[in-house]
């Protein structure tokens, strides 16, 4: 799991770590790793032209630092600073020693820009002389972020106005959530992180995680000899109408790849569903959980009570999310999963979309809160949140995954997943990372059909098996 963390847990850490340490040693291995990741990006560091952008605090001070080690190795490194008045002393002292200059004026042409603006003490959006430096960044060049890309929020990955965006991002003794989260993860480019020595407990509980490879097998179910198809869990899929038979093949297609026993449908759509998933059961009965929405067309709310009147895990998807009742929900005993899309959620918050997909943390919070649910938020970087841990990020998929349909899988094969027993954040986030695992192996670089998806989860089940 790779956990981030928030910008009170790291400073809290890293004052811990400076109690202990020399004055200045933490700075110093910032700027080593810095230098080193900067020297690694370089075809050759004699002679390369390193621009430093750098704001008034220590971030700026990092990025000097650096530039003094480039400096030192025969790079050309020029820092433009956002404020003349305020630069770190220490570190604009050091790259003078070594052979750096200042300039008012970002220069034309750069090998790399080192992008020391602001760090995690940055408030709102970059103010102007920073924003004005940001956008002058030479087209083409390639950009590393010091501890994150200016402008973006460590604890949200909002970005208010101008930001910069980054090809790499060098962040150190902690990942900060807003590095996961979209809009900020996508202006981060390729994230490293520095080992400075903070204290891993000093660090507390993570903001948020990202599921890797080796946590996938832990979570799936895995058949024992003893099983049958009814202890490995059925999963009811309540989906499809005669406008849209095809949602219903689809989340059928992601429920039979998922891991429960046995898939039963109910709705209209059963000719189209046994034509092709012959194994499907089709009508009413016995489930371990239902997946109740996808295709169901217009307001289809009566669907959604009578499963969520049901003492089993229920995941709520697409139409079935209209007009749910946040008291209903938290009456509950077992488990509800809510899959919404950014539209999704938007209706069922009350806001506007545009909120929602530059607030999606918030977002995702503010609905596990409030209907007393597993949100799993669907887009660029799905989030799933139960309100109590940690959020988790979902490192995988492609944008080709915005195909009609794909969603359908997804609810499918999280509604297996809770069928055969796991627990609704973890169903959820396995899902997600399955999902995304296969639709990035099916696309491998071209558009994606989303029963390509469902076909492509057995190998992308398999392959995190053997991580
Ligand atoms: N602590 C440690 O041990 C270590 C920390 N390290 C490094 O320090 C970084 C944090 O440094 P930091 O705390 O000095 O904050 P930083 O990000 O440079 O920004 C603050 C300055 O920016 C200004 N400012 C704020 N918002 C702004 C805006 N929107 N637009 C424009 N300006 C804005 C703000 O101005 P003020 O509000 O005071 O007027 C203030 O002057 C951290 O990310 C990492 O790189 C590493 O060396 C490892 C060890
Ligand atoms: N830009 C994107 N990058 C990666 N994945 C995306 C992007 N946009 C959408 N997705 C994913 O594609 C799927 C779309 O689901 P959804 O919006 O419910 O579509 P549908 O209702 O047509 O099935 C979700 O898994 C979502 O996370
Ligand atoms: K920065």
């Amino acid at each position: 799991m790779r956990t981030a963390y928030s910008v009170e847990n790291v400073r809290a850490a890293e004052r811990a770590a400076m109690a202990r340490l020399p004055e200045g040693a933490l700075m110093q291995r910032a700027a080593a790793g810095l230098a080193a990741a900067c020297a690694g990006l370089l075809p050759r560091v004699y002679g390369a032209r390193v621009v430093l952008l750098v704001g008034p605090g220590d971030n700026g001070g990092d990025a000097l630092y650096a530039g003094a080690r480039l400096a030192r190795r025969g790079a050309a490194v020029t820092a433009v600073p956002a404020d003349p008045g305020r630069v770190h002393p220490g570190g604009l002292a050091a790259l003078r020693a070594a052979g750096g200059r200042l300039s008012a004026a970002v220069p034309d042409r750069a090998d790399l820009v080192v992008d020391g603006l602001l760090g995690i003490g940055g408030q709102g959006g970059l103010r102007p002389a920073a924003a004005a430096l940001a956008e002058r960044i030479p087209p083409g060049a390639p950009v590393v972020a010091v501890d994150l890309p200016s402008g973006v929020d460590a604890d949200t990955g909002e970005v208010a106005g101008a930001a910069v965006r980054a090809d790499t991002t060098v962040t150190f003794g902690a990942y900060k959530t807003g590095l996961l989260v979209d809009p900020g993860a996508a202006l981060a480019g390729e994230v490293r992180l520095v080992d400075i020595g903070l204290d891993p407990a000093a660090l507390g509980t993570p903001a948020a995680a990202a599921l890797e490879d080796a946590d996938l097998p832990t979570l799936l179910p895995r058949p024992g000899a003893a099983s049958d198809k009814y202890s490995r869990g059925v999963v009811g899929v309540v989906a499809g109408s005669a406008q849209y038979p095809g949602a219903a093949v689809l989340a059928v297609a992601g429920a039979l790849r998922g891991g429960a026993g046995a898939v039963r449908y109910v709705g209209p759509a059963h000719e189209e569903v046994l034509a092709r998933y012959p194994e499907t059961l089709v009508g009413r009965g016995r489930v371990q959980a239902w997946v109740v929405g996808p295709g169901l067309g217009g307001d289809r709310a009566a669907e959604a009570a009578q499963a969520l009147a049901e003492p089993v895990p229920v995941l709520v998807d697409a139409d079935g999310l209209r007009g749910l009742d946040p008291a209903v929900l938290r009456a509950r005993t077992a488990p509800t999963l809510l899959t919404p899309h950014a539209g999704e959620a938007a209706a069922l918050l009350g806001v506007p979309r545009a909120d929602v997909e530059s607030g999606r943390l918030a977002a995702v919070r503010e609905l596990a809160g409030r209907f007393g649910a597993v949100v799993l938020l669907k887009g660029s970087t799905t989030l799933v949140c139960d309100g109590r841990g940690p959020v988790r990020v979902n490192p995988t998929g492609t944008p080709w995954l915005a195909t009609a349909g794909s969603g359908d899988v997804l609810s499918g094969l999280a509604g297996s997943l809770l069928a055969a027993g796991l627990p609704a954040a973890d169903a959820a986030s396995a899902a997600a990372y399955l999902h995304g695992l296969a639709a990035g192996r099916a696309a491998a670089g071209a558009p994606l059909l989303a029963q390509e998806v469902a076909a492509a989860l057995p190998a992308a089940w398999r392959a995190v098996q053997g991580s």
